[in-house]
């Protein structure tokens, strides 16, 4: 752990423990042990950046709606596994000694989170890892997520994963909120048989249920919050893909840890190894990464670069 003032370990809901990361500016983000999940950012006026339902249940084994759930081993029902995977409603631990990482956010407030399997995972995914998870708050108050996932096998046998960060963003009214950087893409429609479309060159509006796999995406995504002023940039490594979803309506009256009406309130935009799953060799370590910005915008139509949404903001 990074400088013990700006690290917090305290109990949560129903006694779960959660990590509290501040930076000297303000900004800070929140983790739940259970799940290795961030459940809050909040930029330096203490604005929340991330949308959790209120609905949401903090309680094994569910996991808990909002914030960014890791799908791991498996992205929703890419295989035989529960959806999602199972990272998302265990308990990780503090990785009090982590391998060092190749980048300076051992400089900044982080904590290291650590996923081995237990007996019982090993009968319904029988391998072993270690899943090392580093949560960041970066210069601005960025949020940043690594990830490293180790095969510890010890009987020389590769393993085959899906991964997603799957955050939940908060935004205004989703009515009002484009995403750019994925148009002309192509993508797999999870409402329509996981089909292959190719996006139209405008950027993405919402104005019905979506759930798409956007394929070989850029490493820059950007969502724009017409009415909050507000863009969200997502910058990846080793994350190819980006899911897109809202359950809209019908969907959230049928989820009973999401308020029927919050679907306007949130977006998932997911950084994620979908379409070509992740294949590791014994001793073999996949990393990825996600950086999240939230930057004051001004509406500019039609920018295809997020770069060029900093600008002119
Ligand atoms: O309800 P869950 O398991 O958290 O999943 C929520 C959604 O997660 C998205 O990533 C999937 O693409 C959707 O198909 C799914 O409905």
């Amino acid at each position: 752990m990074s400088s013990e003032r700006a690290i917090e370990l305290c109990k949560a809901a129903n006694g779960l423990e959660k990590v509290i990361l501040r930076d000297a500016r303000g900004s800070s983000a929140e983790v739940y042990l259970y799940g290795g999940q961030v459940t809050s950012w909040k930029n330096d006026h203490g604005e929340e950046l991330l949308f959790v339902s209120s609905k949401a249940i903090f309680k094994p084994p569910k996991a808990i709606r909002g914030g960014i759930p890791i799908c791991f081993p498996q992205f929703s029902n890419h295989g035989s596994l529960e959806q999602h995977g199972f990272a998302r409603n265990r308990f990780w631990s503090i990785d009090t000694d982590p391998p060092p990482l190749p980048t300076n956010s051992s400089s900044q407030v982080h904590i290291d989170l650590i996923l081995r399997p237990s007996e019982e995972d090993m009968k319904i995914w029988p391998h072993s890892y270690e899943f090392r998870l580093r949560i960041a708050l970066g210069p601005g108050g960025n949020l940043m997520l690594i990830s490293r996932v180790r095969n510890t096998n010890t009987d020389g046998k590769p393993f085959t994963f899906t991964f997603a960060y799957h955050t939940y963003f908060s935004v205004s009214d989703i009515s009002e909120v484009r995403v750019e950087g994925l148009e002309t893409l192509d993508y797999l429609d999870n409402l329509q048989n996981k089909e292959r479309f190719t996006e139209q060159g405008d950027a993405i509006t919402f104005e019905s249920e979506v759930d798409k796999i956007y394929l070989s995406t850029p490493t820059k995504i950007a969502i724009l919050d017409h009415e909050k002023k507000r863009t969200f940039v997502i910058r990846k490594d080793g994350l190819p893909d980006a899911v897109v979803w809202n359950p809209w309506d019908k969907k959230a009256k049928a989820m009973a840890d999401f308020g029927d009406d919050e679907y306007k309130h949130m977006l998932c935009v997911e950084a994620a190894a979908i379409e070509k799953p992740i294949t590791l060799k014994p001793g073999e370590e996949w990393r990825g990464r996600q950086e999240l910005s939230a930057v004051p915008s001004s509406y500019c139509s039609g920018q295809l670069d997020p770069q060029k949404v900093l600008q002119c903001s």
